[in-house]
């Protein structure tokens, strides 16, 4: 394998999404309507191996981030893969820091996004390079050079390189133990796919007992639209799961403070977990005044599926404002951000279970989570993995959860290569399964609208 034919030669991108919205999957208090949807990048090397990488996004939007990608293409088509996994730092910093398109962000909403779905693409290269699956090859590195893919700036009030290689040299002697228990058990996960918002009271119970059936022992259910009907579906969800069970909710972002401490507090007879995403995301004061008026009721605060950036990430974990730490594969600027998160978290003592509604998001953090197990928190004590039941079937490798575990990936890379023909069908809007849709009336064809548009 020569160095130049592992030259990237070229990058391409897809708009892909699913019609969800057509039966409320994944849907919740603020999100009432999302077609779970992706950016998708293809890389492809001079040698023929491809590395593939998305970000998530709710429908119409896409094409804006697909735009942005095209925007920093030129910073990875014509560069050679190892020579940026050298110094992936470095990359990374090149590519959220880009001069001009930083003002875009910097480091956050469609341009980190963007960034985030090409250095996703560049760590399944990678793996599938070295045949590992992603958890594997994180692993496998020594502290030096897993930390060496990582950006400290802003960070390092927090956390310096020196600890960050300090924490994983600690874990090195476990290593080998844990890897055999992951192997033969897997990693814990709780189940959202019995709580969408639009759901009705039948296919909850319904799900309900089908996932007690599979093993399940935690839930998330959407709450924050209307009270009363909160109060009859968490009613409905214990009385179907029992109170041995662990209950969480997520309200989506829709409430002020005062009114989260508030709500909160009237669903507390059903012994939540934690309450997911009260208020802004941006309000990091905001979640510590919620966190401290619940705490004496025994609920949690877990948030990030929108933290924009490891900085936000480390003002959170800074002022107390989240317990449960959820990090999201394809929100940040890609796995280099995302370590950086773990190592923070682990630091200050908060316990991560990461966000994974969404396409693909599964596939992603069951990696990540594994490494955490493995290399840094040591644990998997009060972590659990999120996991949603939807478009599973469209990846070549998909996630695989048996008796409510994440059992580990085998396949070289990060489990998100779609399969063709998902793109076939998928693709916006001219895949054959959206053309079905717009004939048929259930969606409106934007290229018409276009075409109307011009013609007037
Ligand atoms: C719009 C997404 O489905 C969102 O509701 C997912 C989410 O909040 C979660 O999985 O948690
Ligand atoms: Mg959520």
């Amino acid at each position: 394998m020569t160095t130049e034919n592992l030259k990237i030669i070229k990058l391409e991108v897809k708009d892909v999404r699913f019609p969800t919205s057509l039966e409320a999957h994944g849907s919740d208090a603020m999100h009432t309507s999302p077609d779970y949807s992706c950016a998708y990048v293809i890389l492809k090397t001079g040698k023929g191996t491809e590395g593939h990488g998305l970000t998530f996004t709710c429908g119409r939007g896409t094409e804006i981030v697909v735009k942005a990608i095209h925007s920093l293409s030129h910073l990875v088509v014509g560069q050679v893969a190892f020579e940026i996994f050298k110094d992936f730092a470095g990359f990374w910093r090149s590519i959220t820091s880009e001069t001009q398109m930083r003002w875009l962000g910097p480091e956050k909403g469609v341009i980190h996004l963007a960034a985030g779905a090409i250095i996703n693409a560049l760590w399944d290269l990678w793996a599938k390079l070295l045949n590992k699956p992603l958890w594997r090859l994180l692993v496998d590195m020594d502290p030096e050079q897993l930390v060496s893919t990582i950006d400290f700036r802003y960070i390092t009030d927090v956390i310096t390189k020196e600890e960050a290689i300090q924490i994983l040299k600690n874990q090195q002697s476990k290593k080998e133990e844990r890897i055999a228990k992951l192997t033969a058990k897997g990693y814990p996960a709780y189940t959202t796919q019995v709580g969408w918002l639009g759901y009705s009271n039948d296919t909850i119970l319904e799900l309900c007992q089908k996932y007690l059936e599979l093993g399940f022992t935690a839930f998330k259910v959407k709450v924050g639209e209307n009270l009363q009907n909160d109060i009859n579906r968490l009613k409905l969800v214990r009385n179907a799961i029992g109170y041995d069970k662990q209950l969480m909710v997520d309200a989506n972002q829709v409430w002020d403070v005062e009114q989260a401490i508030e709500w909160v507090k009237k669903l507390s007879e059903f012994k939540l977990h934690w309450i997911e995403e009260p208020t802004s995301p941006d309000d990091i004061l905001g979640h510590a005044a919620i966190s401290k008026a619940l705490r004496p009721l025994g609920i949690g605060v877990a948030t990030g599926e929108v933290c924009s950036n490891r900085v936000m990430f480390k003002q959170f974990l800074q002022a107390d404002a989240m317990q449960f730490c959820q990090i999201d594969a394809a929100r940040l600027g890609g796995v280099n951000e995302i370590l950086s998160v773990y190592l923070m978290a682990h630091k200050l003592g908060v316990k991560v279970c990461p966000h994974a509604g969404g396409v693909g998001l599964c596939e992603m953090v069951q990696h990540l989570q594994m490494w955490d197990y493995v290399s840094v928190s040591g644990t998997m004590k009060g972590r659990v993995i999120e996991y949603v039941d939807q478009q599973h079937e469209h990846f070549l490798h998909p996630t695989f959860v048996k008796d409510a575990c994440y059992q580990v990936p085998k396949a070289a890379g990060y489990s998100v290569t779609f399969l063709p023909e998902t793109i076939e069908k998928y693709e916006y809007p001219s895949g054959s399964e959206w053309e079905r849709m717009f004939s048929q009336g259930l969606f409106h064809d934007p290229r018409k609208v276009l075409k109307r548009m011009s013609s007037a």
